[in-house]
């Protein structure tokens, strides 16, 4: 971005865990959505049903027509937008105009630029430090929007921190003794920092964002974004993402907006149309055998598979490594490097099957994943709209499929209801998934034996901390059983109608 750098008036011249476990607090309040229309009086609607032809208008318009700097339009361009997406074009003028944004749109839709952006055209004009705070659920989203206002403030010298927990909080406090221009962090972390750190304070700040709003508003972050609350200026901006919403008043008003304008791009709980989504409805107890068949089915695509535990994307990545694919997992009892270095290792290609918990539901940005599977169905409905929305984002295409056991009807039921709608049956073959089921139930005797051994050195080495783990090249218990004469799960012969070594579903 050398061009924009020569523009003297673009460059900026100033010298614990968060996990996303969800509440019954947020069933509640799912419980309710159909019910509160009357407390959305509180603020000030914009509606979207244009006709097709606005819309088409609208597809005309560039970044400049939004009223922004030269310096981020380039910077857009950069990053091959082409154009600005729905909610880019109705929130970011909004923001520039100097008002608090309520911003609902679904997942993939482009949130990130529609705060990030009017944010670095305000800091252009009034080049501060400490500028903007954005506060995020989790610490893998607080890195991938750092990098976001990193990639779209390049050409402008903006400086960012990443505050997030499980990292050097003495490595922290000298980046942010550095006095970045944007602080982009987790509550607890940031809470910790100002508590300790001798001479850090907010004061100075222009512009709060709550990205996955909902989620911050929640009671699990009550405590630390009170804390957070109160030693930010009451003369700032407020800006709140996400693609579910509270509509409970009350804890909006934890937000402290000013005369709020809502830009709802989408209906509520949509999700995009380029998302397949179905359903199988099966006994609990054929749950690993129906996931093996839906994997080898979709050979060669990318997978995202979400569980309800740690110790169950452990135990199920642990299954589907016996039988030769590339998983690994990624949950909130890993240390915070290896949570980095498993997302890395999917986000690279490196490994085609992410098994996680809700940790990663929410905000990620993996444009190559094409199968969201939920193996556990999620207790909160919404946690369905982000988790399925980790496909299928930025125009692409997508499926999700989600395993229903005779235990989890009342749970589905929840989730098309606040769809709106009914999923389609995902259709297989009982026959052909039964022929694997020798194979996997061999592989989950191997999974199970490696998980005691996992748990035994984790005894021996270490107590707390860095539990689950993902030891990937952990083999012992797989050697043990080929010396029994079993295969160790199956390793890589094919098996199913598919070869399992084809494709990208390597070890
Ligand atoms: N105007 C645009 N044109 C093309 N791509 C865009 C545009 N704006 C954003 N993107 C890309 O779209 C993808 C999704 O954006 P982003 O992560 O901001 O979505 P989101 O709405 O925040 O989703 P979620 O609700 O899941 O957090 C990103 O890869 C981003 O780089």
């Amino acid at each position: 971005m050398s061009e924009t750098s020569e523009d003297e008036q673009t460059q900026l011249q100033t010298s614990d865990e968060e996990e996303d476990l969800g509440s019954e607090e947020e069933q509640e309040d799912e419980d309710n959505n159909h019910k509160e229309g009357d407390s959305e009086a509180a603020l000030s609607g914009e509606d979207d049903k244009g006709s097709e032809d606005d819309a088409a208008e609208e597809q005309k318009l560039t970044w400049k027509d939004l009223g922004l700097n030269e310096a981020l339009c380039q910077a857009c361009d950069e990053l091959k937008w082409k154009a600005p997406s729905k909610i880019q074009r109705e929130a970011i003028p909004v923001a520039l105009q100097g008002k608090d944004v309520i911003g609902l749109a679904e997942t993939g839709s482009g949130k990130t630029g529609a705060f990030a952006l009017p944010i670095l055209h305000a800091l252009l004009e009034n080049p501060q430090r400490y500028f903007a705070l954005v506060l995020t659920p989790t610490r893998e989203l607080a890195f991938q929007i750092g990098e976001q206002f990193e990639a779209l403030g390049s050409g402008i010298g903006i400086k960012c921190c990443v505050v997030v927990g499980g990292m050097d909080m003495v490595a922290q406090g000298l980046q942010l003794a550095k006095k970045p221009h944007i602080i982009i962090a987790t509550p607890g972390r940031l809470v910790d920092h100002l508590e300790n750190m001798k001479g850090f304070n907010l004061k100075a700040i222009k512009y709060l964002v709550m990205d996955e709003a909902d989620r911050i508003l929640n009671m699990d972050f009550e405590v630390e974004l009170d804390k957070i609350l109160k030693v930010l200026p009451r003369e700032r901006r407020t800006f709140l993402f996400s693609a579910t919403m509270t509509k409970k008043v009350k804890k909006l008003q934890r937000a402290s907006l000013k005369d709020p304008v809502k830009v709802e791009v989408s209906n509520k709980y949509q999700t995009v149309e380029q998302l397949q989504q179905s359903y199988l409805f099966i006994p609990v107890k054929y749950k690993d055998v129906y996931l093996v068949h839906i994997l080898n089915e979709l050979a060669g695509n990318s997978f995202m598979i979400f569980c309800s535990t740690c110790n169950n994307t452990v135990k199920t990545a642990l299954m589907l490594r016996a039988l030769g694919l590339a998983a690994i997992p990624l949950h909130g009892q890993m240390s915070q490097n290896k949570r980095l270095a498993a997302l890395n290792k999917f986000k690279a290609k490196n490994r085609s099957i992410l098994i996680s918990t809700d940790v990663a539901s929410r905000g990620l940005d993996i444009p190559h994943v094409d199968v969201v599977v939920n193996f556990d169905i999620p207790t909160h409905s919404k946690d369905y709209i982000h988790r399925v929305g980790r496909t299928a984002r930025a125009g692409r295409s997508g499926k999700a499929i989600t395993l229903v056991s005779q235990y989890d009807i009342e749970l589905y039921q929840r989730i098309e209801h606040l769809l709106g709608k009914q999923l389609t049956l995902y259709k297989c073959e009982e026959d052909e998934v039964m022929a694997l089921q020798e194979r996997v139930a061999e592989a989950q005797r191997t999974a199970k034996l490696e998980l005691k051994d996992l748990e035994d050195t984790r005894g021996g080495h270490k107590r707390g901390g860095d539990t689950h783990d993902d030891s990937e090249n952990f083999t012992g218990a797989r050697k043990r059983m080929k010396q029994m004469g079993g295969t160790g799960g199956g390793g890589r012969k094919s098996f199913g109608k598919k070869n399992w070594s084809k494709g990208k579903q390597k070890r």
